[in-house]
């Protein structure tokens, strides 16, 4: 997938629901007014990979983390639907991230970038603490960007607040899809390390995810029209 060349290009819209008429509705609300459409944990577990298929290329968001073996299997399995990305925890390691990119590659054709999801946006320094890490998000967030990229990833999902240091340190070669965006004055939630969709994209974000934000709004499509006209 090549990088977006415009503002709405860049937005990735989740569609998190177990809904599936209210998963069809948004997609089909989002659609003119996005890059991507985002598949989720929620929308996956209840409703199958039936109904993995948007009008838009998709963002399989499933986190795979598991040993090597289970995750090259699991993204064999995935591959038939096509999805245009595709999330992998890089605590998995390196072995795992390196199994998944030969399974992906093995099969021929097409497939999904593959992307490596750092440190979960919703994870502040004490609750990195909490799992034993005693260095801050970002520091975290570098390590595992640079053993996740030398494994086979293609791109990492970070927070807008690691974007510029990742782009120093890493440069223009990894794709960064960046969750945990919020347009001035919305509700954070259970996001921890935020900043605007503006500020992700001047840091160097390719792809914002954004999903309360604009699936919570009156009109979802009129949200995600003020973000891309916020990005322009
Ligand atoms: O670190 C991560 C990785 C993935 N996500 C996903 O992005 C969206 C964000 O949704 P909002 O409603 O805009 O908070 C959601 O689907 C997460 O699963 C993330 O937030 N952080």
């Amino acid at each position: 997938m090549a990088r977006p060349r415009s503002a709405q290009a860049r937005i990735i819209a989740a569609i998190d629901t177990g809904e599936a008429a209210r998963a069809d509705a948004l997609s089909a609300m989002l659609a003119p007014c996005c890059g991507l459409l985002k598949v989720g944990l929620e929308l996956f577990c209840a409703l199958g990979p039936a109904k993995v298929a948007r009008p838009l290329p998709v963002f399989l968001d499933l986190k795979l983390h598991d040993i090597p073996n289970t995750v090259a299997g699991a993204v064999r399995s995935l591959l038939p639907l096509a999805p245009a990305m595709l999330t992998l925890h890089a605590a998995g390691g390196a072995a795992m991230i390196a199994a998944a990119r030969e399974a992906a590659e093995r099969a021929g054709g097409l497939r999904p970038m593959l992307l490596a999801v750092t440190v979960l946006t919703s994870m502040d320094d004490a609750a990195l603490r909490q799992t034993g890490i005693a260095d801050d998000p970002a520091a975290q967030v570098l390590r595992l960007a640079r053993m996740a990229m030398a494994a086979g990833a293609d791109g990492l999902v970070c927070s807008p607040r690691e974007v510029a240091m990742l782009r120093d340190a890493l440069g223009e070669e990894p794709f960064l899809v960046v969750p945990g965006v919020r347009p001035p004055g919305s509700d954070a939630g259970d996001q921890a390390r935020t900043a605007t969709p503006a500020e992700a994209v001047a840091a160097g974000a390719d792809w914002i995810v954004v999903g309360r934000p604009i699936t919570g709004a009156p009109d979802p499509a009129a949200a995600a029209r003020a973000i891309e006209a916020s990005l322009a």
